[in-house]
């Protein structure tokens, strides 16, 4: 249970310990794609969505999600949950969106009953804003209901806006049935017809018949009854239990021809200074308890990729077909090296890691660890593969905080990569291979626009943009396409798009932040202004 109540259940067998820089704290409910999951990471809490194994193997399935992630990125707003990070290309991809402590609006009536006349029209306000964020980047919701609406105290946040189209259209072509939870959709959703944004304000409508009355407008019973319901009759509703200023809108939002329905820019406007600024609503906060001594706020155990975070770190192992004694490529070499020697340069802070031999150590034979460092802002890791001989393995960097907690691990780094770090704090790292040189730099030079990143060099450096930059491919190597994902200094997800061979430039949209870069990509690629 957090601060709020939300309900929190104990992770169960064969959860994920970790999602990328996530760690799960346990499930917050399963839904028609896959789990959510609360997880604490370098954003502090969010929300994370694990798509099911079975649509994970989809092909299709996984390409209109990634369309659809992509599209997420364009909805801003104050009322609907923003997207901050995502893996796509995971055996099963997730998503990041931010955590609200908040119920939704099904546990919300539940809890404390049918919403009163000034918080309906919070509510109401609350969602035409969303749907408003929403509509104008050409996204239709879809599958606005009451587990899709978080209760907060400063209103309404809406989630899983745009997703719903991908599971709508897996579940029809794959089962032939409709798959979801009827009695939100709109007539012309259910009869297969054209969707547009129409059907959310049809939505909308019967979100507010429920949250006045606390009884869905068509009822419940089996998905074929409710169904039925939407495509004959009308919606069962007492207006007396709706605000007054809502009756009319509520009613003409929840006619059968879509285009006789008000638009999300009507709502909101009916709503400029009708919505009482100092209105005081409930939010319940009595939620039953599952997860009553489960701390929230435990260190974070984090990796840059996929791979599983280790609870407890060990000095590195030597790679398992890696140089590890006397018969090791390079000579008779039966010294270890352990002794990491800070040398931090007068100006920009650089700190790099030199290794020196030491017989006495027990340590094993050519792993390393580091001292201590402390960053105060996000930082630059450079590893450089030196290994000699037929035998390298590459490079493996484990970046673990003062705790001993992994915050990054860098794995089968080959040549010279250099990657942002998010995390700030005290840090040292192991490397696996004293031929592995680990350069960090916690004041890193920022690089202008237009420059070159060549293929597999690891993320570019930080650059300064707040809006929308032009990412030409110069080579994809033997590859046919290429997946750019821009991100803020701080680690967040900005915005991605897959660049195809042949295509030309892409664009990629940092809508605010100023201080951005591309993670690492297979491709070479030049970075410019949008013209
Ligand atoms: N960003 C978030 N912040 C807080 N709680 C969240 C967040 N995202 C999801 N949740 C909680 O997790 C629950 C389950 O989410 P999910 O989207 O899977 O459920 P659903 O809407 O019931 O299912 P479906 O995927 O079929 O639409 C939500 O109802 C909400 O209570």
């Amino acid at each position: 249970m957090t601060e709020t109540g939300v309900l929190v259940q104990e992770p169960r067998p064969g959860d994920p310990e970790v999602l990328g820089r996530h760690r799960v704290l346990g499930r917050l409910g399963a839904g028609g794609m896959g789990v959510v999951y609360l997880a604490e990471g370098p954003f502090g809490r969010v929300a994370v969505k694990l798509v099911r194994a079975e649509l994970a193997d989809d092909a299709d399935f996984r390409r209109r999600f990634q369309r659809e992630v992509q599209a997420c990125f364009r909805v801003g707003g104050a009322r609907t949950a923003r997207l901050v990070d995502f893996e796509l290309t995971a055996d099963r991809p997730w998503l990041a969106t931010e955590f609200f402590d908040a119920p939704n609006l099904a546990e919300q009536v539940r809890a404390d009953g049918p919403l009163a006349a000034d918080a309906q029209l919070v509510l109401a306000a609350g969602l035409a804003e969303a749907l408003l964020s929403i509509h104008t980047t050409g996204l239709v919701h879809r599958d606005l209901k009451p587990s899709n609406v978080l209760w907060t105290p400063s209103g309404p946040k809406v989630i899983d806006f745009g997703i719903a189209s991908v599971t709508d259209t897996v579940a029809l072509t794959s089962t032939g049935h409709f798959v979801g939870t009827p009695g939100w959709h709109s007539p012309e959703q259910i009869s297969g017809q054209e969707v547009t944004a129409a059907a959310d304000i049809f939505a909308w409508g019967a979100l507010l018949c429920y949250a006045a009355s606390g009884k869905a407008p068509f009822g419940t019973g089996s998905p074929e009854v409710v169904l039925a319901r939407v495509a004959v009759a009308e919606p069962v509703v007492d207006r007396e239990l709706i605000a007054p200023a809502l009756r009319d809108l509520v009613t003409t939002a929840m006619v059968r021809d879509p285009a006789s329905r008000p638009t999300a820019v009507d709502l909101y406007e009916a709503f400029v200074g009708l919505v009482p600024s100092d209105v005081a609503f409930p939010v319940t906060r009595v939620l039953e308890a599952n997860l009553a001594d489960t701390p929230l706020s435990t260190p974070v155990r984090a990796t840059r990729t996929d791979q599983p975070a280790r609870e407890s770190v060990p000095p590195a192992a030597p790679p398992a077909t890696g140089p590890s004694g006397p018969s090791g490529p390079g000579g008779a070499r039966r010294l270890v090296a352990v002794l990491a020697v800070l040398l931090i340069a007068a100006v920009g802070g650089i700190i790099g890691l030199v290794l020196t031999q030491n017989d006495d150590t027990e340590s094993p034979a050519e792993s390393a660890e580091s001292a201590e460092f402390t960053a105060s802002e996000p930082w630059r890791i450079t590893i450089d593969d030196q290994i000699e001989g037929n035998d390298d393995t590459g490079c493996t960097v484990t970046v673990l905080d003062a705790d001993g907690a992994v915050v990054q691990l860098f794995e089968g780094v080959y040549s010279r990569k250099a990657y942002q770090v998010a995390d700030t704090g005290v840090f040292h790292w192991t490397v696996n291979n004293d031929g592995c040189l680990v350069n960090a730099d916690d004041s890193p030079a920022r690089t202008g626009l237009p420059f070159l990143q060549m293929a597999y060099s690891g993320d570019t450096s930080v650059f300064d943009t707040s809006g929308r930059i032009s990412v030409d491919p110069i080579d994809f190597g033997d590859a046919t396409d290429c997946e750019l994902t821009l991100r803020a200094i701080d680690g967040r997800s900005l915005d991605f798009v897959t660049a195809h061979k042949g295509d030309g430039p892409v664009m990629l949209n940092a809508g605010g932040p100023d201080k951005v870069y591309l993670a690492e990509a297979g491709c070479a690629f030049r970075v410019s202004v949008q013209s």
